[in-house]
């Protein structure tokens, strides 16, 4: 740790001083806080830091970064698409994917560092309870899908195989992280198989280049984006634990999507069997302003623009049938090879663009005085994970079904959209119709029978309650020989031992 006079002479080299100011009103443990603070932060790298907050807001705030005017779409032959290809080739790519993941040559990573501010609940985003019948949060129904995953490759190829899940969080998030999977015995997963490891954080900026206090004794800090995941992969020597294991293909994918597809056997199989180093899950956008970024070509490679960089004009531009031009939905679902993930750890990372949000942070004034901004005050900078797209050799992207594999949870009950309810029903209505598609029957708490309908509104509830475990099934297969022709009482939830029960009375 530095002494006080090393800490002084740093953030003097950094024009950063003012971060002492309440240094003699401090106690023994609060003035040890800030030095383990500061000894975290090179004065040269902090400098630069400032500099560049500053720079790229202002930057931010013109039109000169806008990359709109250059942005084309992806060209359709670099896009595989769920919708558009036939069983046999689905198949194909199924089929590939698992007898990867049954090589232990696939890993999942989840990127779970976020603070879910948006979200307004004061732990991790995974922890979260949607109240689906059973009570799962989004950690359980993952873990538990990576379980059923791997028996499925497990089964078909006579294995024990294993897919490693890798969890990078933050400081916000690894202490309630590793303390939920703990108290839940790691959701039945081998906890050796799950490896939780931690972003960096780096300090909020002023619009006068000077860093945020947010206590007399702490800097503001925020996480450096999801994009901070290649110097925490080189950090925390994840890709040497990949390379132990013998990982070569990597699904990264966002903490909230209750849709998730852990280690999809074809997304997987696509992207090898295209010979593809990066991969991308794009959903058609379902309205110009949506939240999420397009997946695009900006002076021929290949980019996502977020839908906080995009202009409203482009957005809405359309093609000859009235389709949207960029209608490409980024869904935050990657696929890398370790080796290029290796190259951009080792040649790029300092390449990647810096993003900046420009936010209310929480800050002491002069005084000592806690002070909530009522207007932006901070400069935030965060690389995301997406960027290095650009220096792939082959890229490809992959449409799926937003019914199937898209439905985030971003804001609290009461917003539109991507909310607590809208995740429940979207879970609710697959499993409901993939219990119709296996032939089950609803009945109602009368026993009467709930007649069946085949096509709902996004926003409209399935008519009977269907929870469908994911150790039963992944994605709606072996499921006839449970439910066919049988009558199934709603809330119907298909558990485990449901399960066996059922086989028992076929
Ligand atoms: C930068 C990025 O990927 N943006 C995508 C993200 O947007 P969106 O704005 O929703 O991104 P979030 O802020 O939710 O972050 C996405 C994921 O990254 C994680 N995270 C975030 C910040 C951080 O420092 N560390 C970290 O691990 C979050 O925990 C989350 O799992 O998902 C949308 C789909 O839902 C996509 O259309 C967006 O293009």
């Amino acid at each position: 740790m530095l002494s006080f006079e090393e800490a002084k002479a740093r953030l003097e080299t950094a024009g950063q001083s003012h971060v002492l100011q309440f240094w003699s009103e401090l106690s023994a443990e609060e003035s040890t806080a800030l030095l383990e603070e500061l000894s975290q932060l090179k004065p040269e790298e902090l400098l630069e830091h400032c500099l560049t907050a500053v720079e790229a807001a202002s930057r931010h705030s013109s039109a000169d970064g806008r990359l709109d005017a250059r942005m084309e779409p992806v060209p359709p032959e670099f896009i595989g698409s769920v919708r558009k290809s036939d069983k046999e080739r689905l198949k194909m790519w199924g089929d590939e994917g698992l007898s990867q993941i049954s090589q232990d040559r696939v890993a999942v990573l989840l990127l779970a560092g976020g603070q879910g501010t948006r979200l307004g609940v004061p732990y991790p985003k995974g922890m979260y309870n949607v109240e689906l019948p059973s009570g799962k949060t989004l950690y359980q129904i993952q873990a538990e899908r990576i379980q059923k995953v791997q028996e499925l490759a497990n089964v078909k190829h006579g294995c024990r195989c294993t897919i490693p899940w890798y969890i990078m969080t933050s400081e916000f998030t690894l202490g309630p992280t590793e303390k939920f999977f703990r108290d839940n015995e790691y959701f039945g997963l081998c906890p050796s198989n799950v490896v939780m490891f931690e972003q960096r954080m780096i300090p909020a900026v002023g619009f006068d280049g000077k860093i945020i206090l947010e206590k007399k004794n702490k800097i503001a800090m925020a996480p450096d984006g999801n994009g901070g995941l290649y110097r925490a992969l080189v950090d925390n020597k994840i890709l040497e634990d990949m390379e132990r294991r013998g990982v070569e293909y990597l699904h990264v994918y966002c903490v909230d999507n209750i849709l998730v597809k852990m280690a999809d056997p074809v997304f997987i199989g696509f992207c090898v069997n295209k010979g593809a180093d990066c991969g991308a899950k794009v959903v058609d956008k379902a309205y110009p302003a949506e939240p999420v970024g397009v997946v695009c070509r900006v002076d021929g490679l290949y980019q996502v623009i977020e839908y906080s960089e995009i202009q409203p004009e482009t957005a809405e531009l359309r093609g000859p049938g009235g389709e949207l031009l960029f209608s490409a939905g980024n869904i935050c679902n990657h696929f890398f090879t370790r080796g290029f993930l290796k190259e951009v750890a080792e040649k790029f990372e300092s390449q990647l663009k810096q993003h900046v949000a420009v936010k209310k942070v929480p800050f002491v004034d002069g005084e000592g005085n806690l002070v909530k901004p009522t207007k932006p005050n901070g400069i935030k900078m965060e690389k995301f994970v997406f960027d290095v797209f650009q220096f792939s050799k082959k890229f490809v992207a992959f449409e799926v079904l937003r019914e199937e594999e898209f439905s985030p949870l971003k804001n609290a009950d009461g917003a539109p959209l991507d909310t607590p309810t809208t995740a429940r029903r979207s879970l609710l209505a697959q499993h409901y119709r993939w219990a119709l598609a296996a032939g089950g029957n609803f009945l109602d708490e009368q026993d009467k029978p709930i007649p069946p309908k085949h096509s709902m509104a996004q926003n409209e509830d399935p008519p009977a309650i269907c929870e469908i475990s994911p150790l039963v099934s992944y994605f709606g297969e072996g499921l006839e020989k449970l439910l066919k022709q049988k009558n199934l009482k709603s809330p119907f939830l298909l558990n485990e031992n449901e399960a066996k029960n059922l086989v028992q009375t076929t």
